[in-house]
């Protein structure tokens, strides 16, 4: 009997396809060590890239090979999102919509639409939740459920039909090594999401249309250009309105709702701290 029971367990480990198998366990110290190695790597490329220096550019690809490309990255974020380690980042989202969770069931219209950009699972707690339409996509796929697309290059909505209710950029900018294309990023989400108070319920109102924005902690809380004031501005300027935030030692979240039109105001980057031991994380608006 138990004997069976083991091969019946080994038969489907042999049978699941490989996007959905585990990735092998890493250190904390040695994921951490991974993913800022990469986030290093994407600064020195995107600098290299604006000067023209191909010779350079195909030496930091060397590098990033190396360290085992994109595929690695993600593995490592993934890692990140055990529940060990502090679980994936929409758990956050999914507590903070409790409130209107049974509404979000029951819509007259159907499900609301997410998208997930940087989705590296199908079966984190916004997909689990089975209260949304998900729209998954990533530079590189891990898999099934999972669009392979660039979300600066994702086709603008034609219609209502198309357009989206949330939003999650849940470690995404930080990943984008140039702070302007960041900005650009954070603009592109207001051509996407649907127009506010479209709801006949002003609770769903006050929470979509929205973005869900997750960084690291140290990007607001010790960069030279970026704080919690800077952040905010950036946001309303763009008009969106802080509905929920958290902030832990590692990370912090925001779920920003879409109020009004962007305004024309730019954002250089302008020092806002000073102090040797800070990192350079920042977002230019242009208008
Ligand atoms: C650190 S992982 C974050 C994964 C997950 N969202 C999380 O919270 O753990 C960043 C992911 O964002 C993806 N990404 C970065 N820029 C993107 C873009 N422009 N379009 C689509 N995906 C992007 C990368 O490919 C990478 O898989």
């Amino acid at each position: 009997m138990g004997i069976k029971k083991k091969e019946r367990s080994r038969n489907l480990a042999a049978g699941r396809p490989p996007t959905l198998q585990r990735p092998k366990s890493i250190s904390r110290k040695a994921t951490k060590a991974l993913i800022n190695s990469h986030h290093i790597l994407g600064k020195r490329k995107a600098q290299a890239l604006a000067k023209g220096n191909h010779a350079e550019v195909a030496a930091i690809n060397a590098e990033i090979s190396a360290l085992g490309g994109l595929e690695r990255y993600q593995q490592a974020s993934l890692q990140g999102q055990r529940i060990d380690r502090g679980g994936d980042s929409s758990r956050v989202l999914m507590e903070w919509l409790n409130p209107v969770q049974s509404m979000l069931k029951d819509l007259p219209n159907g499900p609301l639409r997410m998208l997930e950009v940087g989705a590296l699972s199908t079966t984190n707690q916004c997909s689990k939740s089975g209260v949304f339409a998900m729209h998954r996509i990533d530079l590189n796929s891990q898999g099934e459920g999972i669009l392979q697309q660039d979300f600066m290059e994702r086709p603008l909505p034609k219609d209502d039909s198309e357009r989206i209710d949330i939003i999650s950029l849940s470690l995404v900018l930080n990943f984008v090594p140039d702070a302007h294309v960041r900005g650009r990023m954070l603009q592109r989400t207001l051509e996407f999401l649907k127009e506010p108070n479209r709801h006949a319920n002003p609770e769903l109102n006050e929470f979509f249309p929205s973005l869900f924005l997750v960084l690291p902690a140290p990007c607001v809380t010790n960069s030279r250009y970026m704080d919690e004031t800077r952040l905010e501005a950036i946001m309303v300027a763009l008009g969106y309105v802080k509905v929920k935030s958290k902030m832990t030692q590692r990370l912090v979240y925001y779920l920003w709702a879409k109020k009004t039109a962007a305004c024309d105001t730019a954002f250089a980057k302008t020092q806002v701290r000073t102090g040797t031991a800070r990192n350079n994380f920042s977002i230019v608006l242009r208008v």
